[in-house]
């Protein structure tokens, strides 16, 4: 297949090396067409620290690229994923596939990457599938065992990504869950920074423990009411992506919130971190939605008000451990 990837990070470049792997035409592209020219001249992303780039992949600052692709993976920052798509709509036809693997929630709309994607390629009719799970682009780039989820209401399509990304160290499952399947992965970034917050403050083990715990709670709650489903919440796309962000060194919302739990302004620990926090961008969507579907998230608004207006983590975390008592 030829395949375009858009968004050289991490992820788009971890991706893009696994389908050079399976065979495919692949060309990643980049906004900046001069990241593309560096990738092409040094064959190594500095966001990739210590790998080499196949010498099949190419690369691309033209979005104009997209033409004539079978698959294209959309692997941008949540808050460009509109603009990417509707820059790439032009070249896409009712034959491409469209594989969302960015986390987030459009803000404003609330809607999840594959509709804000779909709703730009309207008029192509083509399929838009989301792949998402607990995957570091560090790990995957290296070929370390890993499984994620191909996920949309077309199963031929979810099969169609699930053959066009699984080999012996990527293991891919389908499921007709997106909606569950995206705002496990948009969600769980927000638990990722308050884990790490707790991480930054110092707090032990069991309030990890706890913290996850009660995350996958809260972000069962919200899925369910947004038409997900439960099996989806207890596999890779749920609690599997929570575990890896919440416990993983390679999680840059987790970093950040460590950064954030010993002092810095959420804006030094994003700088710092120097790779998009989507926890930070979805943490307000998350708020609305959750009172828009009328479900309590006590975490994501502690999270919410630390991020957002720079509340102070003591005094929110006091907040959260002296709610009112109730059953589990
Ligand atoms: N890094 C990882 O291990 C994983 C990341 N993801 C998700 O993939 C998405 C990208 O993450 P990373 O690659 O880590 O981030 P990154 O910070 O390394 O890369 C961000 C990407 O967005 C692109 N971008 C930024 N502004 C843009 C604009 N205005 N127009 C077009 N493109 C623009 C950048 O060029 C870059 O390709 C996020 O939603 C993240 O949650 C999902 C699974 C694993
Ligand atoms: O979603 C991811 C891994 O599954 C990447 O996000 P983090 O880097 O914040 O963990």
């Amino acid at each position: 297949m030829k395949v375009v990837v858009l968004g050289s990070g991490a992820w788009g470049t971890a991706l893009a090396m696994v389908l050079c792997e399976n065979g495919h035409d692949v060309t990643l592209w980049s906004h900046r067409a001069g990241k593309a020219a560096e990738l092409a001249q040094s064959r190594q992303n500095p966001q990739l620290k210590g790998v080499t780039l196949p010498a099949s992949m190419s690369f691309s600052g033209d979005i104009a690229c997209v033409q004539g692709a079978d698959m294209v993976v959309c692997a941008t920052a949540s808050y460009a994923v509109r603009d990417t798509a509707k820059a790439m709509a032009p070249y896409v036809t009712a034959e491409t596939v469209v594989v969302s693997v960015t986390k987030g929630i459009e803000r404003g709309s609330h809607l999840r990457m594959t509709q804000v994607i779909a709703s730009e390629t309207a008029a192509t009719a083509c399929q838009v599938v989301a792949l998402s799970g607990p995957s570091h682009a560090e790990e995957v780039s290296r070929k370390l065992p890993t499984g994620c989820v191909s996920a949309s209401d077309n199963a031929k399509a979810a099969e169609l990504v699930q053959d066009a990304f699984m080999n012996s160290y990527f293991r891919i499952y389908t499921s007709d869950d997106p909606v569950g399947v995206e705002l496990g992965g948009a969600i769980k970034n927000v638990m990722a920074l308050s884990c790490g917050v707790c991480d930054g403050m110092g707090f032990g083990d069991n309030t990890k423990a706890l913290l996850m715990t009660r995350a996958i709670t809260e972000i069962s709650r919200l899925v369910l009411a947004m038409g997900g489903q439960e099996a989806t919440l207890a596999g890779l796309a749920g609690v599997g992506d929570l575990i890896v962000t919440c416990t993983s060194g390679h999680s840059r919302n987790r970093q950040a919130g460590i950064l954030i739990g010993q002092g810095k302004s959420t804006q030094e620990a994003m700088d710092a971190v120097g790779a998009v926090v989507e926890g930070y961008y979805a943490a307000q969507s998350v708020m609305e939605l959750a009172e828009e579907f009328g479900v309590e998230m006590p975490i994501s608004q502690c999270a919410y008000q630390v991020l957002c207006h720079g509340r102070d983590v003591h005094d929110v975390i006091d907040e959260l451990m002296t709610r009112s008592k109730k059953g589990e």
